[in-house]
């Protein structure tokens, strides 16, 4: 038997010291639980998220200086840690062995990630399977390359992230041959709702099964650079059996998890236990509350400003703060969760509602189109969680800017002639008083954007998608309306129940006129499911009708196709000055992200016309 482990650690994009602390903090528990060979992250030296800053000379330097204090802590155990390593000018992606405080030589990465959220291709270059080199003087004449190690008997070589998601390419082919026991997966793979098990699944059971080894995947873990969550997933197994999986998505900066191997008898080979939680809802709260306390500590903001109406969106925004300090504090306890966030723990008393008072303002702002029942939903939902509330009218700025205007133009404004106006005109004059309160709290403003209004445009710009953190904008409305039931009923947030009766609407007409989003746009269903066809799978106008003409009226699915892609075109502008949103969902519409598209275009004219 041997003891093999991976361990996850979150890192901060070129933050040195606490990346080399958590490294040197997850080789140090590793060494006591007497583990002998340890798998850490992708680029976990540097963090993955460094962007542009991969094409300087100076970053790869600095990783590689940094590197130098790590192998002498390495005494008894193998580690790889993951850095780039720049050669001819050139950036690639390694993982470097250190075995009983030597190095051993560094293995390059032979697929770059390009799809959905990754841009690899921009930064690093393929290496060439069977290529070996030698890095040179800067690099003490380490050996780097498609490399295999023998420690402790043990034959290892490295697949590294996307290496494991080809069908073709992957090294493991190759390393089999070699015949390896065993092959490390240091990974960077962002977190999407339901993925994990993909991940156990084409990477560990299918990986250790055709290379006949054992199959170490160590993941990064949380917010490492604002966008991007890591899951933080350890995943072991041994010729197609999963053997262990971490809980992920942990609070803890550092986590290992072992497992006892026998390479010879895999019969012999306990399993551990796995405490993971793969529901979509649970899984969805634990990413964004993660996330967010993330977001909180490494931004060093006193806490989130919101402006809440009582409606599904900045209600979650509420809830997932709440949800973020329930479940930090549960994990890392009071003492280190105060520290971390600069709250005083006697303040606090033990008490999650008290925590959250201290970091979450919310701000009701009224005008004759707001309901009272829309007023009392915000007001319980702040009570029930503990939110510093208030509550505030807005008619007479809105009056105020509108007098303005109507004496500049020479006329009355109406709501015949001049709708949209008007509405944009509340939802902007919301926008520099919650501003003005996020700054002298020093907090961070949530935007409640979500994916769907994203697709269309649906919300006002510099008005309600005011902020600089778009906590939800991952997801759909319709997700988002029923994770919000699921959570009054599963996480006791009965705050939600008047929420959860109301009918989405912008509240920005006369009450009269029964605004609601539907009407002005169409089903959310139906939104949603032109949007996967359209942008998910990116099919074209009529193939949308094709894969739905079955379920609708032409007439009828044939304006909602054309609405969508009118109002998808007109809106790309708006989606590139969304705040920074979460990845979270298999697509996004951030552009900075998973979704690419050019703000002038044909709006698919001639596409719209083959639908007639
Ligand atoms: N291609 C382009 N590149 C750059 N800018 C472009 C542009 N096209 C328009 N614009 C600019 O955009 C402006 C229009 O955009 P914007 O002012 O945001 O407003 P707009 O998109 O015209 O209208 C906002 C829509 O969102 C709805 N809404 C608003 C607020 C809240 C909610 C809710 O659900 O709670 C819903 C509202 O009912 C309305 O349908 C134009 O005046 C023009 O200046
Ligand atoms: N009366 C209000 N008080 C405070 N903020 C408001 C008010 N009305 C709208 N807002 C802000 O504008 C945002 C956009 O409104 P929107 O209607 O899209 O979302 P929602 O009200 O949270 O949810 P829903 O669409 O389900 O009603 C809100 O999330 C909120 O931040």
């Amino acid at each position: 038997m041997i003891r093999i482990a991976g361990a996850t650690v979150n890192q901060i994009p070129f933050d040195w010291k606490n990346n080399v602390d958590n490294i040197v903090s997850a080789i140090r528990e590793a060494r006591n639980q007497n583990v002998k060979i340890l798998c850490l992250p992708e680029l976990c030296l540097t963090g993955y998220g460094c962007e542009d800053l991969f094409l300087s000379d100076w970053l790869s330097e600095k990783a590689w200086h940094h590197l130098q204090a790590i192998p002498e802590h390495c005494d008894g155990i193998t580690v790889s840690v993951g850095l780039p390593v720049r050669i001819d000018g050139i950036t690639y992606n390694g993982a470097c062995v250190i075995s009983n405080k030597k190095i051993l030589g560094v293995t390059l990465k032979q697929n770059l990630a390009k799809d959905g959220v990754h841009y690899e291709t921009r930064w690093f270059e393929a290496w060439p399977a069977t290529q070996v080199t030698d890095l040179g003087t800067a690099y003490q004449h380490v050996q780097a390359g498609d490399l295999t190690y023998e420690v402790e008997g043990i034959r290892f070589g490295f697949e590294i992230c996307e290496d494991a998601w080809r069908q073709t390419n992957r090294p493991g082919y190759r390393l089999c041959e070699r015949g390896v026991d065993l092959i490390m997966n240091p990974s960077a793979s962002h977190f999407a709702m339901s993925k994990s098990e993909l991940r156990e699944k084409v990477v560990v059971i299918d990986g250790s099964a055709k290379f006949n080894c054992v199959y170490v995947f160590t993941n990064l873990l949380g917010n490492e650079a604002g966008r991007m969550i890591y899951d933080g997933d350890i995943i072991i197994g041994q010729r197609g059996r999963l053997l262990a999986v971490n809980r992920r998505l942990s609070f803890k900066k550092v986590n290992v998890l072992a497992c006892d191997i026998d390479f010879r008898e895999p019969g012999n080979t306990r399993p551990v236990k796995s405490l993971d939680n793969k529901e979509k809802n649970e899984e969805l709260a634990q990413a964004v509350s993660l996330a967010l306390y993330d977001y909180l500590r490494k931004s060093k903001a006193k806490g989130f400003v919101l402006s809440l109406s009582g409606g599904a969106d900045s209600s979650l925004c509420a809830v997932l703060v709440a949800e973020m300090v329930k479940r930090a504090s549960a994990e890392i306890g009071w003492k280190d969760f105060c520290a971390s966030l600069g709250l005083d723990e006697k303040e606090i008393n033990g008490s999650w509602q008290r925590a959250v008072n201290k970091l979450l303002t919310c701000a009701y702002q009224g005008t004759r189109n707001s309901s009272e029942t829309t007023l009392e939903a915000a007001r319980s939902l702040a009570g029930s969680i503990g939110a510093e509330f208030h509550a505030w009218t807005i008619d007479e700025e809105v009056t105020s800017y509108t007098a303005k205007i109507e004496k500049a133009a020479g006329r009355k404004l109406s709501w015949e002639t001049d709708d949209i106006a008007l509405q944009n005109i509340q939802a902007r004059t919301r926008s520099p008083i919650i501003w003005m309160l996020a700054n002298i709290k020093r907090a961070v403003l949530l935007t409640t954007s979500n994916r769907s209004e994203g697709d269309v445009g649906y919300a006002t710009m510099d008005g309600d998608t005011s902020g600089s953190l778009a906590p939800i904008a991952g997801l759909s409305k319709t997700f988002i309306l029923q994770w919000l039931r699921w959570a009054e009923k599963n996480l006791a947030h009965t705050g939600l129940h008047a929420v959860n009766n109301l009918q989405p609407t912008a509240e920005l007409r006369p009450l009269e006129r029964n605004q609601t989003d539907e009407a002005d746009l169409m089903p959310y269903a139906v939104l949603e499911e032109i949007e996967r066809h359209a942008i998910l799978n990116r099919k074209s106008p009529l193939q949308v009708y094709e894969a739905m003409k079955d379920h609708y009226d032409a007439g009828q699915l044939k304006a909602y196709i054309k609405k969508f892609f009118r109002l998808w075109s007109a809106n790309q502008w708006k989606r590139e000055r969304l705040a920074p949103s979460f990845h979270l969902d298999d697509l996004n519409v951030d552009p900075r992200t998973w979704c690419r598209f050019p703000i002038l275009s044909s709006a698919f004219a001639e596409e719209l016309e083959a639908l007639e």
